[in-house]
């Protein structure tokens, strides 16, 4: 059930039609994250002006805090089309010339896991970022030559959740560099709002409040929460969302006062009964709960951190004192 809520990968058909219905088209309509939007104003305003594509944007961050959507926004108000894919779609050097031959001068280019790309496709990316050409072999063997290729400018804007798996000369290659932060209770309750009159569902303001600090300061958690919520008010016959079903439905649903899912519980149980509140490594705790390494850094792992409920050291992972206190265990660990 917390899979569900939390890391469904990929979306279903039924899903991905109900976020892009969700989904705000300009920058003004695109809830939080204002700082980087100015600055995206001001860059967007600047190469329409100049009549020349954006430089290349990189969006990195924890899943479901609207890199897709910000995409779509900057292409939006560019004016231009935006072709997406993904890194390991992209499979051969061939797949994405083609992708590239389809852009008509100063489209959007979107790479979404971009920290995916095969090797080989992500070094033909390099000269058609910065130069917009690729050289490419044509024919085998004794016929083989390369021919030289030019592209229509283009804003390539990538997405990933891990930038550090990302190679030097690619990064480089991005002018603008974007990390996107989790999302306050203030702006996930206007979010919340939001897609509540989307789906003309009645929710009172306490009741997305209680809603949005349980949504682990991501829009894509708030908005399934959101249809689960609503599914309970559908259930008890009641028209108006109140914060008391809000927090019955999410007791149903195992989701904790601080936004917790029994992952998030296994993982702090299995470092504070097992391993003293740790350091423990990473690797230990996976194994231990039965998920991927991957699962746990890339989900789990950057929301305790951000709510103080977890430190990562040299040694490993540690669980912090407010951890202990949230799940009301004694802590008596020696400081060192
Ligand atoms: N700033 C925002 N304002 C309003 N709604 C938002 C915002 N950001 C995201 N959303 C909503 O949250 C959902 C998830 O957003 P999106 O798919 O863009 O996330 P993402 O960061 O690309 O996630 P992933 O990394 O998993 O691909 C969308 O349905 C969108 O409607
Ligand atoms: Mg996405």
């Amino acid at each position: 059930m917390d899979d569900e809520i939390l890391n469904k990968h990929p979306l279903d058909a039924g899903e991905v039609s109900i976020e892009q219905s969700l989904r705000p088209t300009l920058l003004n309509q695109y809830i939080g994250q204002s700082a980087l939007k100015e600055r995206l104003a001001i860059y967007i305003q600047a190469a329409l002006e100049r009549e020349e594509p954006l430089d290349h944007v990189l969006l990195y961050g924890p899943p479901g805090l609207g890199k897709t959507t910000l995409a779509m926004v900057i292409a939006n108000e560019l004016g231009v089309n935006i072709r997406m894919t993904t890194g390991p779609a992209i499979e051969k050097s061939g797949d994405l010339l083609a992708l590239l031959n389809e852009l008509t001068p100063g489209d959007v280019l979107f790479i979404d896991e971009i920290h995916r790309m095969p090797r080989a496709v992500e070094e033909m990316l390099y000269s058609a970022m910065e130069d917009f050409y690729v050289d490419i072999i044509v024919g085998e063997g004794q016929t083989a030559r390369p021919v030289h290729f030019p592209l229509p400018p283009f804003t390539l804007i990538g997405a990933t959740t891990r930038a550090g798996m990302l190679s030097q000369p690619l990064r480089d290659r991005f002018g603008i560099v974007e990390h996107m932060n989790y999302y306050n209770a203030a702006e996930l309750t206007e979010i919340i709002q939001r897609s509540a009159s989307i789906f003309a569902t009645e929710i009172q303001p306490a009741g997305a409040f209680e809603l949005a600090r349980r949504s682990r300061g991501t829009p894509r958690v708030a908005n399934r929460l959101l249809r689960r919520v609503r599914d309970f008010a559908a259930h008890e016959k009641q028209s108006l969302i109140d914060n008391q079903l809000v927090d019955y439905a999410l007791q149903l649903l195992e989701i904790d006062t601080a936004g917790l899912d029994q992952i998030d519980h296994k993982i702090l149980h299995t470092m504070i009964d097992y391993y003293q509140g740790g350091p423990v490594g990473v690797n230990t705790i996976a194994a231990n709960i039965g998920e991927e390494v991957d699962t746990i850094e890339s989900m789990y792992e950057p929301y305790l951190l951000q709510i103080g409920f977890l430190q990562r050291t040299p040694r490993g992972r540690v669980a912090t004192q407010a951890a202990y206190e949230h799940l009301k265990i004694a802590f008596n660990r020696e400081e060192n």
